[in-house]
């Protein structure tokens, strides 16, 4: 924990905590932002004060965790005390392989259940709920093209996303009659977010013919298509070459302009520093750390989970030193072994040696 959890010193959270509205933001207010009318980063200065400590209440929460585990046999992949994700912020989950993020994830979009606890968004509790449902509240995830998804057509995958999460076992959905009444709608709804994602020439496309970087755009318009309130991203960046990084970077800032929370998991911290207005990180199922991303690095509970867990992270100077050491030593002895064995004379290593 840094040594001034609140760093900034001013009152300018205080605007949201104390119920100041500007250009029509309310908190509190049901739904939260609506397109149009969010002042751009009033999330970073909402979180400005607020410490930097593993729980802490937030100015206007749109989703609250209570003491939720799950487990997988004799695993607890997740055991979260209690965490809050502001409103129309970008908070950034990271933590090492096996942390418990997607897990995590899962849990908040109804993809799988704890063993206890309670969550809600806006106040509603999420718990029970399918996917379909979390989804049709507000609140869904980015999941990856399959290979069923991949043999789908661009556009078919966005429909599927009209579906509100129903994932690949809707497929039937497709099924011509199911989904007519709303089809021009959705179709059009479908377009739009193609133009704007820069994928509407793909639109009759195999979803499986895409780049990855295409791809993560697909799975990011397929699931805007249910008109959320909170995105969570999975990897958004994950196998994205350098060209459509930026732009995809730029999307999910976006997102946060239009007035979505945007929660998202991430391994590259260059992309965390950049987009996130509040990390939170995860080891061994539990958040160790919350603050701003400067916060994070510093951080002596996440630098020793990331190196607990990250056997190749970069060594420091004094084990290079010693890595380097032992190196020299070993190519040495090898050498001198190499003599050995050449030496016609039968010569020993002691003789080599000298
Ligand atoms: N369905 C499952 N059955 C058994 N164990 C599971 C299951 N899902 C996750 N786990 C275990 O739970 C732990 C947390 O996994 P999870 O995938 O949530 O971590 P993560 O932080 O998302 O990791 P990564 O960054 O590698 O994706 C891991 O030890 C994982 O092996």
């Amino acid at each position: 924990m840094p040594a001034d959890p609140t760093p900034h010193g001013s009152t300018a959270s205080g605007a949201a905590a104390s119920g100041a509205s500007p250009q029509g933001y309310h908190p509190g207010q049901t739904g939260g932002f609506r397109h149009g009318d969010t002042p751009q980063r009033l999330a970073q200065i909402a979180l400005r004060d607020v410490p930097w400590e593993v729980g802490v209440a937030k100015p206007d929460p749109a989703i609250v965790v209570d003491d939720v585990t799950r487990s997988f046999g004799g695993l607890t992949a997740v055991s979260v005390d209690h965490l809050e994700i502001q409103r129309g912020g970008i908070t950034g989950l990271i933590g090492p392989n096996g942390a418990g993020k997607t897990t995590l994830f899962n849990l908040l979009t109804g993809f799988d259940q704890p063993n206890s606890g309670t969550w809600s968004f806006n106040g509603r509790s999420l718990g029970s709920l399918s996917p379909h449902q979390v989804a049709r509240l507000g609140v869904v995830r980015t999941f990856q093209l399959t290979k069923a998804l991949s043999r789908l057509t661009v556009l078919q995958n966005m429909l599927l996303g009209a579906q509100g999460q129903r994932g690949e076992s809707f497929l039937r959905a497709l099924v011509p009659g199911t989904w007519k009444a709303q089809e021009k709608e959705n179709t059009e709804r479908a377009m739009s977010l193609l133009e704007r994602f820069k994928l509407a020439p793909k639109k009759d496309d195999f979803a499986g013919t895409l780049s990855g970087g295409q791809r993560k755009l697909l799975e990011m318009a397929r699931a805007l298509m249910s008109d959320p309130q909170v995105v969570m991203l999975d990897e958004p960046m994950a196998g994205v070459n350098p060209a459509l990084t930026q732009s995809l970077l730029g999307h999910v800032k976006d997102l946060r302009e239009q007035g979505m929370t945007v929660i998202f998991v991430e391994h590259d911290m260059d992309v965390v520093r950049d987009i996130s207005d509040w990390v939170v990180v995860m080891a061994a199922g539990r958040i160790i750390a919350e603050g701003p991303p400067e916060s994070i690095s510093q951080n002596q509970a996440v630098v020793d989970a990331y190196l607990g867990a990250h056997h190749d992270a970069p060594l420091t100077v004094e084990e290079e030193d010693r890595v380097l050491a032992e190196a020299e030593q070993a190519i040495a002895r090898e050498e001198h072994t190499d003599g050995d064995v050449l030496s016609s004379d039968g010569t020993t290593q002691e003789r080599t040696e000298r």
